[in-house]
């Protein structure tokens, strides 16, 4: 287990780059076992997530290399075998293995994923969707047994229930090897989902409508790469350094940013009073002052991402007044609560609406990161405070977080990962 250590109080200041996007990236590793040639992805973040799907595609005799951003896949030996559990229950997103597994194999075993512990997250779209295309779906001791009796998946038209991105995605994956025309209503908008449908469609894949609530796609025969994708930035990261800097900056430039992907929360910070320049690819947050409360509902693409509700919360203990916030997606995703009261911060929720009051002070304390956002808010919050904080659970952290550390030093911050063990890990 390793924990971050921050000795908080200074401002901060200075230039970050973002990183690739984790949620498109963990899309994209499983999506290359769909290749029948060597896949090359850039702008990789180096985060656990990443570390872990290696791991699962070693496990199928998928070689892969991983440097300065630049990762190899090499699908072309491909074999079918059990894959390591551990790693599979490390992140969420290695349920799109069903998904790839099932486009390439026409079958797939996948125990259940793990992920952010963010309330109630149930698969069943995922699975309403496989069976639409042909296959047969067992949930038995912990696992997900997909076969198709003929061998082959056919397309067909699938209206999801709700707006899910892991359900989009996973029956992008296995419909667009399957025989005829599939078409998905209701889908999901998130970047990440154009992102991934950009790479499919270098590779030969006929996918129509990405980014809009209907997709639809023309089954191939095979797929192949012979360019490498550079993955978008990640909103998620940007948005949690523009809170950052809105909540103890002395002047931050952000770089490596699609302000488009940021419209919601960006207009929000507007709204509390940051004096956000938004440049062409890059944001300048300058020292903030008055600031205001606001409300918050998150909502699916476009709407304000659920994932942004947390790292937001530091900002909005700085603003004058109480601000609301609303998860929509995930009414139970706040594991950061009760942790930042530890550090004294004026936070509580109240039928399932999460009530932030102006907090003059927090002070250093041993909190816990329950998942990466909650972890991402006591992050900021730790930087703010006076004193000495201590997160442990650093783990889901540094699940989605590219080289956290690295970055956060060089705006002036005095952070360090420890492990149980206290060996210092830069
Ligand atoms: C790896 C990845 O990309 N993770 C993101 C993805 O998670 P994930 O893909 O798991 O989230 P979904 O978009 O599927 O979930 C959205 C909502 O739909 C519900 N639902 C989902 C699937 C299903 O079969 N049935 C069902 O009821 C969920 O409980 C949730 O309330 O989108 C979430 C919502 O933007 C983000 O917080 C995560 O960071
Ligand atoms: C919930 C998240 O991730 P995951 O879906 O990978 O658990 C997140 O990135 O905020």
């Amino acid at each position: 287990m390793k924990k971050m250590v921050i000795r908080g109080g200074q401002q901060l200041s200075g230039e970050i780059t973002i990183g690739g996007a984790k949620n498109s990236t963990v899309a994209l590793i499983p999506a290359a076992i769909l290749a029948d040639t060597p896949v090359r992805l850039d702008s990789v973040p180096d985060i656990l997530d990443v570390h872990n799907l290696m791991i699962i595609l070693e496990s199928m005799n998928v070689h892969s290399t991983f440097k300065d951003g630049v990762m190899e896949i090499d699908p072309t030996n491909i074999i079918e075998s059990a894959l390591p559990s551990k790693a599979i229950k490390s992140l969420r997103a290695s349920y799109y293995f069903m998904g790839a597994l099932l486009g390439r194999f026409k079958r797939a075993t996948v125990s259940f994923p793990g992920g952010d512990n963010i309330g109630p997250r149930p698969i069943d779209q995922h699975i309403k969707g496989f069976k639409a295309l042909g296959a047969t779906v067992n949930e038995q001791n912990d696992s997900v047994y997909i076969t198709t009796d003929t061998h082959e998946l056919h397309g067909a038209h699938i209206f999801l229930d709700v707006v899910s991105v892991g359900a989009t995605i996973n029956v992008i994956l296995a419909a667009v090897k399957a025989h005829g025309q599939t078409t998905i209503e209701n889908a999901a908008r998130e970047p990440e989902i154009i992102d991934l449908v950009s790479f499919l469609n270098s590779m030969g894949a006929k996918i129509r409508g990405a980014g809009t609530d209907v997709i639809r796609i023309e089954g191939v025969d095979s797929l192949g790469s012979n360019a490498t994708h550079t993955i978008i930035p990640d909103r998620i990261e940007a948005g949690t350094y523009l809170s950052l800097a809105a909540s103890i900056g002395d002047g931050i430039q952000i770089n490596n940013i699609i302000p488009e992907h940021l419209e919601s929360f960006n207009s929000k910070l507007i709204e509390l009073g940051v004096d956000l320049q938004v440049g062409e690819d890059s944001i300048y947050v300058p020292k903030t002052t008055n600031l205001h409360a606001i409300e918050i509902k998150t909502n699916p693409f476009p709407g304000f991402a659920t994932d942004l509700q947390q790292p937001i919360t530091p900002a909005l203990m700085k603003a004058s007044g109480s601000s609301l916030v609303i998860d929509s997606i995930y009414p139970k995703r706040i594991k950061h609560i009760s942790q930042l009261q530890k550090m004294g911060a004026d936070i509580r929720v109240e039928n399932d609406i999460i009530i932030v009051n102006h907090t003059d002070e927090l002070h250093g304390a041993t909190v816990e990161a329950g998942e990466i956002r909650a972890g991402a808010a006591l992050m900021i919050a730790g930087l703010m405070a006076h004193g000495t904080t201590t997160i442990r659970k650093a783990e889901n952290i540094l699940r989605g977080y590219d080289r956290i550390v690295y970055k956060l030093q060089q705006l002036g911050a005095d952070i360090e990962i420890v492990s149980d063990e206290a060996e210092v890990v830069k």
